[in-house]
């Protein structure tokens, strides 16, 4: 692709009806960066990745994808995207794990054109990149939410994005798990080069992994490298999260407590 930011954004607020859920929110996305978007419930995490991924339309502003106005911008296969409520899938499910990853190849190839050898590949040495090519053939449902989530990751991979785009990757996975996950997501940023966006509520341990942090609640907070971040006080948290939040460092383990007084 080109050297321009993958997604501008500039002055770009959104409502739902009546209700500004997006507020004048400018932020750029560079190429290589591993960025953390963080914010209470509700707080417009979901909606501003609809609106990257023009799934809804800003009510105020521009947004640039890849240098090109979104209403022009065509090459949706250069954004991968995993959504929150992808690892769902219950066991007995008729579909095994190389089939839905090669699913994710439909926007690649168009919906009725057949598959072939090439995209087998493709979805195999997509499958290798999440440590899942040994679950080929077994049934998507038979998996453990880690599992399913790694397999939507290597789904979301096969056709080669420039940035992907998480929506709480996390949640279903084994909390044993979640270490090697965010170890997966840093190998995908170092040695694949692909720019990563997460959505995450672990605000203590994501400056461990992401590079840069987004904090927001309607409007941006906070926006910059995850060192800022850890400076990024307790209170600038607690007045965001309208409540106290103690981030307790352990070691290099970071846990929050929260109390809803
Ligand atoms: N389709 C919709 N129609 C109307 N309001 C909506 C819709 N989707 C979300 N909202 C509202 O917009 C606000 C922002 O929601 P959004 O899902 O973007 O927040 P979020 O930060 O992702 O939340 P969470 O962390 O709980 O997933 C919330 O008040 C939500 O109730």
């Amino acid at each position: 692709m080109n050297n321009y930011p993958i997604v501008e954004m500039d002055h770009v607020s959104f409502k739902y009806e009546k209700e500004t859920v997006v507020q004048n929110v400018s932020l750029t996305i560079d190429q290589g960066q591993f960025l953390g978007l963080v914010g209470p419930n509700g707080s417009g995490k979901s909606t501003l990745i609809k609106l990257m991924l023009g799934l809804e339309k800003q009510t105020k502003g521009k947004i640039r994808l890849f240098g090109q106005p979104i209403k022009q911008f065509k090459d949706w296969k250069e954004i991968g995207f995993v959504s929150q409520k992808a690892n769902s899938f219950n066991s007995g499910f008729p579909a095994t794990v190389l089939e839905v990853v090669k699913a994710g190849l439909v926007s690649k190839i168009g919906t009725f054109k057949f598959f072939n050898k090439k995209h087998r590949e493709k979805a195999l040495s997509a499958l290798k990149t999440v440590g899942m090519e040994g679950y080929a053939h077994s049934n998507i449902g038979d998996l453990s939410g880690g599992q399913q989530q790694r397999v939507f990751i290597a789904r979301a991979l096969v056709s080669d994005p420039s940035l992907l785009i998480l929506d709480e990757p996390t949640v279903g996975v084994d909390s044993k798990h979640v270490t090697e996950f965010y170890n997966l997501l840093g190998r995908l940023n170092k040695e694949e080069g692909i720019t990563l966006l997460m959505v995450t509520h672990d605000i203590g341990t994501i400056t461990d992994h992401a590079t840069h942090v987004i904090c927001m609640n309607k409007t941006v907070h906070f926006h910059g490298a995850s060192e800022e971040y850890d400076e990024f006080n307790e209170q600038d948290l607690n007045r965001l999260y309208g409540h106290t939040v103690q981030q307790l460092t352990h070691n290099h383990d970071h846990h929050e407590v929260y109390h809803n007084d």
